[in-house]
């Protein structure tokens, strides 16, 4: 942080760099796995920065939390049981147990550091933590689905970037331990960058995605402080007639207003249309 503000370089977006104006800064710690600054920025709330990355803003991860949750779960006929890796934040199980359906949500996060300052400084977010249907698992994601068989109805990567912790999470043997870890007719979705930046990475995974499933989608948000403003969700199926372009399940309109404040069924739908450039990109073989 110099002069007031605070500075998101990193070698993902190279020559460009999101500023925020810090007002205060809360926590600085150097986690078993990471570093970690929370600070009260000036115009979007606290922020939970990790190696220097701006992972959730309490103005607009509300975004990226609905959609990375609401579009897999509403493209399930009935999700029960649920699993996140990573989302130490909590603002995506906070969206998981909006659906009355859900039996059990598991979160694997890797670093207790994350949990522990997102319940002192992003309330709004660690209110995930407290629901009777949530259980907290403190590990390595990889690990945890070793010995996970037929599992999980949907399992949801919330990661960081794939520089750090979380370079495993975007690799092929990680989906063929998510994809061991589903029921049938599962749902994975996971944070898949962003299209202005990363269509190298997102062709990777489309890749290797399309060999392991039926059905695969990408998917995006738009979400102010990410790079770009812009970051993507891999969605796939092992039900080879899953649509996914469309929600299966929905909310009537006054629950949607009242449970959700970027996702809707419309938007559901919208999430899918990429422009020309990024079509042309995901559809080349
Ligand atoms: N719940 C926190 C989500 C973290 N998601 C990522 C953070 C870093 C960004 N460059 C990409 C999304």
């Amino acid at each position: 942080v110099k002069d007031g503000w605070f500075k998101e370089i990193g070698t993902l977006w190279p020559g460009q760099a999101m500023s925020l104006e810090v007002k205060e800064i809360l926590h600085v710690e150097k986690s078993l796995f990471q570093d970690v600054l929370v600070f009260q920025s000036a115009s979007y709330g606290n922020v939970l920065v990790l190696d220097g990355v701006i992972q959730s803003t309490e103005r607009d991860e509300f975004s990226y939390q609905e959609m990375m949750t609401h579009v897999p779960m509403n493209s399930h006929p009935n999700p029960k049981k649920v699993l996140v890796i990573g989302g130490g934040d909590g603002g995506v199980l906070r969206e998981v147990v909006k659906h009355e359906g859900v039996e059990e949500v598991t979160l694997c996060e890797i670093d207790e550091a994350v949990i522990r300052v997102s319940k002192k400084y992003l309330p709004g977010m660690a209110a995930g933590f407290e629901h009777p249907k949530v259980k907290i698992h403190v590990g390595d994601g990889f690990a945890f689905l070793e010995d996970k068989v037929d599992s999980f109805d949907v399992i949801i990567t919330d990661s960081s970037d794939p520089v750090g912790p979380a370079a495993s999470l975007f690799q092929a043997k990680f989906f063929e331990l998510m994809k061991n870890a589903l029921h049938p007719g599962g749902i994975i979705c996971t944070q898949c960058e962003c299209i202005w930046l990363h269509m190298p990475i997102i062709k990777e995974v489309m890749g290797f995605t399309r060999k392991l499933f039926p059905r695969v989608e990408y998917g995006f948000v738009t979400i102010p402080t990410y790079p770009c403003g812009q970051i993507g969700l891999m969605i796939c199926s092992k039900d080879p007639n899953a649509v996914i372009k469309e929600p299966i399940r929905q909310w009537s309109k006054e629950q949607e207003t009242k449970l959700c404040r970027y996702y809707n069924s419309d938007i559901h739908k919208g999430c899918f249309i990429l422009p020309q450039f990024a079509k042309a990109a995901l559809e080349a073989p």
